[in-house]
């Protein structure tokens, strides 16, 4: 099968490599989308995120859906033919996190292309069953793929306890916040305030139903929450973009007793936070890590079109042209670039 494989940074090659062989309880999938997600850009451009360091040649891409076209002998779930979206983080299921119930928190979990593990910009992957979910006719494989930063959104939106009536603030208009906001809106938020400092990410999001948009770049933003709530405050302010200074305005704009989630990953660690305004306003400060049990949820949401995922997607590309595709997905005013696969 060809696989793109990251042999240097901004360097990719196609290569030849054996087709991957299921196991008993594995499927093999014929990979069909694969969405470039920001932190595959990150490993392009720098060749590592943080302590994951790229020291082998290393397939990417981690959004991924296709269709089954072999399965273990252990599978019943699936079969040849099933198109599917991959959960691709694979916990050990054993371990104590695992056991109760939080087996993205696993310590031991193998997810794709995150070093040393590769992920899905190649003809065929082959996957644990349990993490790849059928597609119901009505959702497409963009949208299976798709699934993954949809997830993001679901656990944030889950973490943050988004209910019926609630003003939610979602900070940063990239992939994650919009999916953060249409998740929002399909967990009952009337009110999604969405923040950014590029104003065609903005006009994006109001585009997509944002009922205020806020360039924080050129406007104070608690003052903008300030008067939209007036005087309140957002019941829940989840944190997308990553920026130092987003993350440290959480607190200033949620409503007292609101809830705050720190979705984006800061480049610093230390971010000062007022721990006096979190006590004194008693608020709850939740850190958002992948998701849980999502993919059923979005594919039912998918399936109702409670969310859309796919209009997020600025362009599509093949394999072969990985180099250019990645190049364009740097781009600022870019979402969602896809690389695609002949059925
Ligand atoms: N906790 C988790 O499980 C996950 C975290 N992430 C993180 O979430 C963040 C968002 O991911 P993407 O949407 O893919 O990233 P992205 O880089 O595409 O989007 C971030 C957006 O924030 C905007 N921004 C920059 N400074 C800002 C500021 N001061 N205020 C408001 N917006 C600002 C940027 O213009 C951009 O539109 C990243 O930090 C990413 O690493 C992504 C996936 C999973
Ligand atoms: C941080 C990311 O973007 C990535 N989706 C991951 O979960 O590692």
């Amino acid at each position: 099968m060809k696989a793109a494989v990251l042999v240097e940074p901004t360097e990719f090659e196609i290569r030849e490599r054996s087709d991957p062989s299921p196991g008993p309880d594995d499927v093999l999938v014929a990979i069909r989308d694969v969405g470039i997600c920001g932190s595959d850009v990150h490993y392009y451009e720098h060749g590592r995120i943080g302590d994951y360091v790229v020291e082998d040649p290393l397939v990417l891409g981690h959004e991924s859906a296709g269709e089954v076209v072999e399965v273990g002998e252990n599978v019943d779930a699936l079969a040849p033919g099933d198109r599917v979206a991959l959960e691709p983080g694979v916990p050990c299921r054993r371990c104590a996190h695992c056991k109760r119930g939080d087996y993205h928190l696993c310590e031991d979990v193998e997810f794709m292309a995150t070093p040393p593990h590769d992920g899905a910009f190649a003809e065929y992957v082959s996957w644990p069953a349990d993490f790849a979910y059928k597609l119901p006719e009505s959702v497409s494989t963009t949208e299976g793929a798709l699934c993954e930063p949809l997830s993001v959104g679901i656990h944030s939106c889950r973490r943050g306890g988004v209910g019926t009536g609630d003003t939610v603030l979602v900070t940063g208009a990239g992939p994650i916040g919009l999916m953060i906001m249409e998740t929002a809106f399909a967990a009952g938020a009337t009110d999604v305030i969405v923040t950014d400092v590029v104003s065609e990410k903005l006009d994006f999001a109001s585009e997509r139903g944002a009922d205020l948009t806020v360039n924080v770049a050129e406007t104070d933003l608690e003052a903008a929450v300030e008067e939209y709530t007036d005087g309140v405050g957002a019941d829940v302010v989840i944190e997308a973009s990553g920026a130092e200074p987003s993350i440290r305005s959480t607190i200033d704009v949620v409503r007292r007793g609101g809830t705050v989630v720190l979705v984006g990953l800061a480049d610093e660690a230390n971010v000062p936070f007022d721990v006096l305004d979190v006590i004194d306003n008693e608020l709850d400060v939740h850190g958002s890590f992948r998701y849980k049990n999502t993919y059923d949820a979005a594919i039912g949401l998918l399936e109702d079109d409670a969310v859309d995922v796919a209009g997020i997607v600025d362009f599509e590309s093949s394999l072969d042209d990985i180099d250019d595709s990645f190049q364009r997905a740097m781009r600022p005013d870019v979402v969602k670039g896809m690389i695609t696969f002949d059925d």
